[in-house]
């Protein structure tokens, strides 16, 4: 679904990645302003990992020196026979980059400048301002610091202006522009060799060095990393057999306790909540039989089906899986880290909704929550708490470039929750979800972005990064919207699969006294035990949480999932959660429980789901 992003060899989606990051504004002006650069790309590399791209910031240097070196060829290449261009495929991505930087008022030849620098970011800078062919000598060793790999050792020959990377020992020397006084060095080895070699002919050649030193650079770089992959393999089974060893002692403490257990499981409020999910409850005797009394295997039993066919075993993997795409907390991670969600909705009439999501995504677990929301709905917002990042913008005229700005910066989009149906607004809306589509960021669209899909399928048709939570009511809407058809309210499990598959196997939760959970291949049933009180913004709650979820289960990957769609681990432990959070609040206030009181719960729920 989406790239791995250890293999060694960067996948198309991670180097737009990379340039989009290497390009804004505040990396280019840190590039410009410094001759050592090693801190920048170390920056460079933790917001690709923010994305789900883990790169060292030495890979990511040697990337853009590699792009650069590229597009330089390319354009070069194109003002003289117009022929190379076909070596940069980023050339306009990395044209729009350099074409902005300023010009030093020094730089006789802005592209030799550019070029010349053997710095890592390719402003030319200090090369420009020392001047000539011996200061951008200097500054390539000096910017480089430890020896940066041959492959990408940077000169000047005499005839083309640019510099070609070539191994040590076979470097041409540097030659100055004809206009130049030749250095000392020039002076040292008298122009030969290559004088006779044609323009064409030079650059085949060092195109090859230069290649057949990138592949050999690759290959050590991925026995590196088939190395690494081995040690995580072996860590990740040792931490399996220790959650086996813990799992069967529990198992071995909880039938010390059996007959408490079992009372407890047939008290008056649970009972009465399992009347009410009549026979829909997947409770298999023979799974009864095999599930401890009490402890994480009965509660899971409780709590969790895999289809109608599912087993103990199958419901503690599930369990299992969604506690091992939460990343720990460690104190190695800054801000971010854990998760950056963007609720997109909030109008007028609706400021709970967006408050009630990105307050839910902070208190699961995400570091910051932005909401995206019209000018009238923000200070209410803000004043809910001050926890929320608000942005007044969805209807100012150009509110998608506004939000597109952020998007680099968010790993997941919760679009709907209180957006209303003003045409202009939805008009945005629509507009956001192509571009949070276009650079990959997983989106959960829920309440009146339901409304939109419904209206045009086929701006999210395709699309496996977006999960769509529609309850009953959204649900039928979007099926016979997409399906042309009525759904059959006696087959909700057919319905969920032919919907997701209808629409590109993206992944469908439609919640109800069963929350059915499908990517088109499997179905998730998740029927935790909540309660029969309904008030409004469970909803909201609910995809909130799981824009985090969603970001962790994609950032551990499918490796992480047992090879289940990590989307549907995530949505799992966020219907389970919202679940969790509404059984405890109705225990404590009964009939006047609201959303609010549910969200008070979060903490706990998720220790008592996820951390115990
Ligand atoms: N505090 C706030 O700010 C909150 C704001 N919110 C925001 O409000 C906006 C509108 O969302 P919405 O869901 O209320 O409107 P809409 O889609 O027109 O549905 C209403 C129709 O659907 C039906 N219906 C509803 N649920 C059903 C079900 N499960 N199963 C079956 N039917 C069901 C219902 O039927 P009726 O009861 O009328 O018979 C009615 O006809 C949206 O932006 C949302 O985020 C909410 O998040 C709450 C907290
Ligand atoms: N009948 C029910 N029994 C138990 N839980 C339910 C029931 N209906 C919904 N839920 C749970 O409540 C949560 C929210 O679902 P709901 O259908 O209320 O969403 P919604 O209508 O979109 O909410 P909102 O009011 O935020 O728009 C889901 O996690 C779902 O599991």
């Amino acid at each position: 679904m989406f790239p791995n992003t250890r293999g060694f060899l960067w996948s198309d989606l991670e180097t737009r990645a990379l340039l989009d990051i290497w390009g804004e504004a505040d990396v280019q002006s840190a590039l410009d302003g410094n001759f050592r650069n090693s801190h920048v790309y170390r920056d460079v590399a933790c917001r690709l990992a923010d994305l789900g791209f883990d790169r060292t910031p030495e890979q990511c240097r040697i990337r853009i020196k590699g792009l650069k070196r590229q597009y330089f060829q390319a354009r070069d290449g194109l003002k003289k026979n117009g022929h190379v261009r076909k070596i940069c495929k980023y050339y306009d991505e990395m044209d729009r980059i350099l074409s902005c930087r300023p010009v030093p008022a020094a730089a006789e030849q802005p592209d030799e400048s550019l070029l010349e620098d053997g710095d890592d970011d390719g402003n030319g800078s200090g090369g420009v301002a020392g001047g000539g062919v011996e200061s951008s000598q200097e500054n390539f060793t000096e910017d480089s610091g430890e020896c940066s790999s041959y492959a990408e050792r940077a000169i000047k020959v005499e005839c083309p202006p640019f510099a070609i990377p070539v191994p040590p020992g076979e470097g041409f020397k540097q030659l100055a522009p004809p206009s130049s006084a030749p250095s000392p060095l020039q002076r040292k080895r008298p122009k030969k060799r290559h004088t006779n070699l044609t323009l064409d002919a030079m650059m085949e050649k060092f195109l090859q060095q230069s290649m057949d030193a990138e592949q050999k650079f690759y290959k050590y770089e991925e026995q590196r990393l088939k190395i690494e992959d081995k040690r995580r393999e072996a860590e990740h089974a040792r931490e399996l057999q220790m959650l086996q060893m813990l799992g069967q002692m529990l198992a071995g403490i909880s039938s010390a306790v059996s007959q408490r257990s079992h009372s407890r499981a047939c008290s008056p409020p649970r009972r009465a909540n399992r009347q009410s999910f009549g026979e829909t409850i997947n409770y298999n005797p023979v799974d009864r039989a095999l599930s401890p009394p009490i402890g994480i295997s009965s509660f899971i039993q409780r709590s969790f089906s895999f289809r109608s066919a599912h087993t103990v075993k199958d419901m503690e993997n599930i369990f299992r899986l969604v506690r091992n795409v939460i990343p720990p907390l460690t104190a190695k991670k800054h801000k971010g880290q854990d998760g950056r969600i963007g609720v997109i909705g909030g109008c007028q009439e609706y400021t709970g909704a967006p408050y009630f999501a990105a307050i839910s995504a902070l208190k699961v677990g995400a570091d910051l929550s932005h909401v995206f929301c019209t000018k009238d709905a923000a200070a209410a917002i803000k004043s809910y708490s001050p926890e929320l990042i608000v942005h007044p913008v969805l209807d100012i005229p150009n509110a998608v470039n506004e939000v597109e700005k952020w998007l680099p910066r968010l790993h997941t989009v919760v679009l709907g929750p209180g957006l209303g149906r003003d045409e202009v607004i939805l008009e945005h809306a629509k507009g956001i979800i192509e571009r949070t589509r276009a650079k990959g960021i997983p989106i959960v669209i829920d309440a009146d972005g339901l409304w939109l899909i419904a209206q045009h399928p086929s701006i999210i048709q395709g699309y496996q990064g977006a999960i769509l939570t529609p309850n009953l009511m959204e649900f039928s809407r979007l099926y016979e919207a997409v399906l042309r058809d009525p759904m059959d309210s006696n087959d909700h499990h057919g319905c969920v699969l032919r919907l997701s598959q209808a629409l590109g196997n993206l992944t469908i939760v439609q919640k109800g006294e069963r929350d059915l959970i499908s990517d088109g291949q499997k179905v998730l049933v998740c029927s935790h035990e909540g309660s029969n009180r309904r008030c409004g913004g469970q909803g909201d709650l609910l995809s909130g949480s799981l824009g985090v979820l969603a970001h962790w289960a994609f950032l551990a990957g499918s490796e992480k999932t047992n090879g289940l769609n990590p989307f549907l681990v995530a949505a799992f432990g966020a219907c389970s959660l919202t679940r969790q959070c509404n059984s405890q609040a109705f225990q404590k206030y009964g009939r006047s429980m609201t959303t609010k009181d549910m969200i008070t719960e979060i903490g706990t729920a998720f220790n008592k789901l996820f951390e115990t």
